[in-house]
This record gives C-alpha cells, sequence and structure tokens, in this order.
C-alpha cells in the first residue's frame, strides 16, 4: 500500500528525513509520531507529492509516485493548517472541492455529523478556529478512497467533537482502509493506533505496538514511554554508535 524507501530530504542544511523506510502492506491506523520538528509532516507531504525528496523512493498502491499525479485520486488529505480563499463560504468551499475532485462525496451526513447546517452560508473568515477544522474534517473525509492522512486531525476541536471524529476514524479503519495520523495528543493515540511509528533525529526510531512500545521504553503509559525515549534518546545519542558498524542504533537495540 504505502513503501517508502531511503527517504531523504533537508531544508537548506536541516536534514530531516535521513534515510526513512517504512512499509506499511495492510489496513489500520498508524500512528507517526516525534517531537515538533522531526519530519512528521515532510513524510507526509512526501506521500501526497507535496514535498519533493531528495533520495528515496516512495510506491503507493503498487505504483512509484514521481511523476504520477493519478496515485492523489486513492487518498484523503487532512492537513495541519488549510488554507482556502478566506471569502469563500462553507458551501461554495465544498462544491469546489467536489467539483475539483470529480467523484461521488457524502458530504451531507458529515455536515451534520459536525452540526454545520448553521454555517454553510457563513464564509470562511467568520469561521471559529474549530468550526474550520471541522469543514476541513468534512472536506477530508467526504470521499471514499483507501488511504487517509490525517495531520493533526483533532485540532482546535471541542470534546464532542472530537469523540465523533475519533469515532468517525474508527468507521473508516472498520471499511478496510489505511489511515496515517499525526498528533500530539497521547489518548488518540491509545485510543486508535494499531501501530506506532516514532520519529527521532531523521530516522525511524520504532515501529510497532502501544504495548511494545511501553514495555520496551518501560513506561506506565504513552506519555511517560515518549518522555523516556526523548530524555534517554537525545542525552545519549552522542554515544550509543555501534561500534562495529559506526552507524546509529535503532530504538529497539537500545531499549531491548
Ligand atoms: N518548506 C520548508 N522550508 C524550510 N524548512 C522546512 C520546510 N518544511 C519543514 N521545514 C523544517 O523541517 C523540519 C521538520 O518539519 P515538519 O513540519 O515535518 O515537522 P513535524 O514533525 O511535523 O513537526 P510538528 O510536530 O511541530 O508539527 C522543521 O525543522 C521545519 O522547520
Amino acid at each position: 500500500m504505502i513503501n517508502i524507501k531511503n527517504l531523504k530530504k533537508s531544508f537548506g542544511k536541516n536534514e530531516v528525513l535521513k534515510g526513512i523506510d517504512l512499509d506499511i502492506n495492510n489496513n489500520g491506523i498508524f500512528a507517526i509520531l516525534g517531537p515538533n520538528g522531526s519530519g512528521k509532516t515532510t513524510i507526509i507531504k512526501s506521500i501526497l507529492g507535496l514535498v519533493v525528496p531528495d533520495e528515496g523512493d516512495i510506491v503507493l498502491q503498487q505504483k512509484n509516485i514521481a511523476r504520477n499525479w493519478k496515485y492523489r485520486e486513492y487518498v484523503n488529505y487532512l492537513p495541519q493548517i488549510a488554507r482556502f480563499p478566506e471569502n469563500l463560504k462553507v458551501r461554495e468551499l465544498i462544491d469546489m472541492v467536489k467539483d475539483l475532485r470529480n467523484s461521488p462525496a457524502h458530504e451531507q451526513e458529515l455536515i451534520e455529523l459536525f452540526e454545520l447546517n448553521t454555517s454553510l452560508d457563513k464564509s470562511l473568515k467568520n469561521l471559529s478556529g474549530g468550526t474550520r477544522q471541522k469543514v476541513n474534517v468534512v472536506l477530508s473525509f467526504m470521499f471514499d478512497n483507501p488511504i487517509l492522512i490525517l495531520d493533526e486531525p483533532t485540532v482546535g476541536l471541542d470534546p464532542v467533537a472530537m469523540i465523533r471524529l475519533k469515532k468517525l476514524i474508527l468507521k473508516e479503519r472498520k471499511k478496510g482502509k489505511t489511515i496515517l495520523l499525526t498528533t500530539h495528543i497521547m489518548s488518540v493515540v491509545e485510543e486508535l493506533a494499531d501501530e506506532i511509528v516514532f520519529l527521532l533525529e531523521g530516522k525511524i526510531h520504532f515501529r510497532g505496538s502501544l504495548e511494545e512500545l511501553n514495555q520496551r521504553a518501560q513506561g506506565k503509559n504513552l506519555e511517560h514511554s515518549i518522555a523516556k525515549i526523548l530524555e534517554n534518546g537525545m542525552e545519549q545519542e552522542a554515544q550509543i554508535t555501534d561500534p562495529v558498524n559506526s552507524r546509529q542504533l535503532n530504538f529497539q537495540q537500545r531499549y531491548a
């Protein structure tokens, strides 16, 4: 489904991705985690063709995405920050995105789920942050595609909307979809994620279940485990190299 090989990306001198290998060959919810600036959005944007990698290959649904835009039809994307013309009304925006995609959409049930009926005739500039995010959720869930990429989907949502969104994500998983999400809200990961992919210093340092992560890092919950990885991992980063191969030890080697 999604196969990433040796993905590298720098912005100037900032080496963000230093050789990412990631194979996602099954359905489910994959949480991409890591500290601020660790490259989560850069990976997501690379998969979407919005960032051009310096090296590496990305294969989606068996097709290399380089110079091939058609694959984006299979992907629904909720960006961390969505920018649209501020004067557009919510209804106009939804219609515009439907026209662009030109595929069947089921926006009405989502509009009702997130109680957006009274906002449809408002301009985007007049919406609250949370209502904007609800509109973004509608835009990214209204098409029925096999892959969903959600960058910080719960940002700005009140608890009621958050619970509804989490249920919606689980419903999509049940339909057999592959869902990649990033979030800094650990309870969202604990409730939703089948697997965790943890990025640190440009590499994947851990991939596995929540239970495996907690076991290896010996944290009592995800928040503690991640805090331990960050405190221990970064302090020891300079010393922990494999003396034989002179390469960084990965998370499993460190915490085994
Ligand atoms: N277009 C760009 N130009 C220059 N630097 C960039 C660009 N995009 C991202 N970066 C830098 O790349 C690094 C990784 O950014 P990225 O947004 O992928 O991190 P992230 O893990 O998603 O962070 P966060 O948790 O804060 O959302 C950061 O240092 C960021 O400043």
